[in-house]
């Protein structure tokens, strides 16, 4: 097993990367033409996620050139190269790109280290909120909020009560509406993105059970920010670690995001 240094000076990297690559798609949001296109796989796409793939990678290319990437807007890797990397990118350059085209503000900018399986460092950026969550597993994490930095730490946090749930706003799952029905008493908040990652680490909820379709770019970034804070991410019925380049399909298993005293509690 190698190990892998990443550091809070490499963080603040992607940090910049992240936010310049917000700034590229701003320069989108603020046109009437989004440059709408319908992907293969029938979700949309649109001229920022584009902008703002192009701004990432040049960053990565300039920063980190031995390090590979994996971008939902290059995932045309074979599994053969990929399952030979111990370490890399792994970029969602807009995630919640429906509640980009809705202009509702709930849409991000991902950029996540994964080393051997695991999502070891984040950066969530979303530009209309003007919120930058950032995380490195065993550092810590960190929200920028109209430029004040503050820390997360949900590692003792409680539940709250009645406790509060997050959920996709524009993918609505069966499958999570029967969860709801065996956890008692709770409040329910809808959310574009991989921002419901990030109410958890802000201790905004307690609980994201995503029991629907994700793809791994969608959830590597908020994961990292979310451990690094002190929640746990569990693939669900199974309650193992969640994690990535394990298979040739890049679709994650059901998975529930939340603070550990949700998976505490009796
Ligand atoms: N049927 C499906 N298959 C794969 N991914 C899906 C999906 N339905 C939704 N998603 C993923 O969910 C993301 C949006 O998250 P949410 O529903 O929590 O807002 C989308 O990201 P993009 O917007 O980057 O395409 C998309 O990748
Ligand atoms: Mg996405």
């Amino acid at each position: 097993m190698s190990n892998i240094i990443f550091t809070v000076t490499d963080l603040q990297k992607i940090v910049t990367l992240a936010k310049d690559a917000g700034a590229a798609i701003m320069q989108v949001y603020a046109q009437s033409d989004l440059g709408v296109e319908v992907k293969q796989d029938d979700s949309p796409v649109t001229a920022a996620d584009i902008a703002s793939h192009n701004v990432i990678v040049a960053g990565l290319n300039t920063h980190f050139a031995d390090i590979a990437v994996m971008s939902e807007e290059a995932a045309d890797i074979s599994w053969a190269e990929r399952q030979t990397w111990q370490t890399y990118w792994l970029i969602d350059p807009l995630d919640g790109t429906k509640e980009f085209i809705k202009r509702n503000g709930e849409f991000t900018v991902n950029i996540a280290l994964i080393h051997q399986g695991k999502a070891i460092a984040g950066v969530v950026y979303a530009p209309v909120l003007n919120k930058c969550y950032s995380g490195v597993i065993g550092q810590g994490a960190w929200l920028e909020h109209n430029g004040q930095v503050s820390i997360l730490d949900i590692h003792d946090r409680a539940l709250q009560s009645p406790a509060i749930v997050v959920g996709s706003r524009s993918h609505v799952s069966p499958d999570v509406a029967e969860y709801l029905q065996t956890i008692g008493e709770h409040q329910m908040l809808s959310v574009g993105s991989s921002l419901k990652f990030c109410m958890v680490a802000e201790g905004q909820a307690d609980v994201y059970p995503r029991l629907g379709l994700t793809s791994e770019w969608d959830t590597a970034a908020a994961q990292a920010v979310l451990e690094s804070a002190g929640g746990v991410v569990l693939a669900y019925p199974a309650m193992t670690p969640l994690e990535y380049n394990q298979k040739e399909n890049i679709l994650n298993p059901y998975f529930i995001a939340a603070s550990s005293a949700w998976f505490a509690r009796k």
